[in-house]
């Protein structure tokens, strides 16, 4: 599996974004810094400070190293791994008592940049800057802001719930199993996994039955239901974790519906006798029968 240079550059980037954590490393060696600059003490003395400054800094060096439609490509991954990195500041020091908040993240930062990673290395004619899913449609990310204003809104009002760490620890569990699923589907999918829905048979697309395809018939909406989930579990949401186990189940139903019509328009018997022998892997959908 070799990686495109696309690929390359969103690796990069986000390993530069994400040394936005050795504010970790540079903040406990401070005693040791009296020889450093005066100015670069004072950026150490707030760690919101030096996350910005790193931010600022390392998109000027993104700048200099990458051109043309490489650059894009370098900025998304760079801000993937700068939020990955202050996540990872923010759970380390316990910033502001927003340890969950951190973690969540994390997550979703990861996410997002491996979407694009995994999508470079395994199906790489797809590969366009949409393949970060950062701009996934706006119902995506008013369903992240209205996550984020539960959050708060309950740290504020009801701040001890927002400290049962088993809770959020399940949550990060259900969302790293639900990544790992999601991932595995497009390596083992590889040219035959793409993110938008093909409606016609692409020349060289061969049904997919191994692996994790042999556990669910839609493993990767699996893996995204769990992590949709898991990311309100994480978060200690309770209003959102049904509202997005709700919302994902429905749009998830609507989709291997639509999707198992054009595979059955691909494969013929072939994909029905898929079906009869692996379920799609979500609670209670059936998937497009054509007995029905
Ligand atoms: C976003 S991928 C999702 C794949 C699958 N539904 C899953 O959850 O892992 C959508 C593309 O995968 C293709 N696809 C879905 N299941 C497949 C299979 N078992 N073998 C090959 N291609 C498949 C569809 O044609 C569609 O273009």
């Amino acid at each position: 599996m070799s990686l495109i240079r696309n690929g390359q550059v969103s690796l990069q980037s986000f390993i530069l974004g994400s040394f936005v954590s050795s504010y970790l490393l540079l903040s406990a060696l401070h005693l040791w810094l009296t020889a450093a600059p005066q100015w670069f003490l004072w950026i150490l003395s707030n760690s919101w400070i030096y996350i910005l400054a790193y931010f600022i800094l390392s998109n000027i060096i993104i700048r200099l190293l990458y051109w043309d439609d490489e650059w894009m490509v370098a900025v998304c991954g760079n801000l993937t791994g700068v939020a990955f990195g202050s996540g990872l500041v923010i759970v380390a020091l316990d910033l502001h008592g927003l340890r969950i908040f951190g973690g969540y993240v994390m997550v979703l930062a990861f996410f997002h940049f491996s979407e694009y990673f995994i999508t470079a290395a395994t199906n790489p004619t797809t590969l366009s800057l949409d393949s970060y899913l950062l701009n996934h449609s706006w119902a995506y990310w008013l369903a992240g802001s209205a996550s984020w204003a539960e959050y708060f809104l309950e740290l504020w009002l009801f701040p001890p719930i927002k400290s049962l760490w088993y809770v959020a620890a399940a949550g990060a569990t259900i969302c790293i199993l639900g990544e790992i699923t999601r991932k595995l589907s497009m390596i083992t999918a590889q040219k035959n996994f793409n993110h938008l829905v093909q409606v016609r048979r692409q020349s060289g697309h061969k049904l997919v039955t191994h692996g994790v395809y042999g556990w669910f018939r839609h493993p990767s909406y699996v893996g995204w239901f769990w992590w949709s989930v898991g990311t309100q579990i994480l978060l200690i949401n309770p209003v959102c974790a049904v509202l997005y186990a709700v919302t994902s189940w429905l749009f998830f139903k609507e989709r291997i519906t639509f999707e198992e019509m054009t595979l059955i328009s691909f494969f013929g018997q072939e994909y029905i006798d898929y079906q009869k022998r692996v379920g799609t892997g979500l609670p209670f959908i059936k998937g497009y029968l054509l007995q029905d």
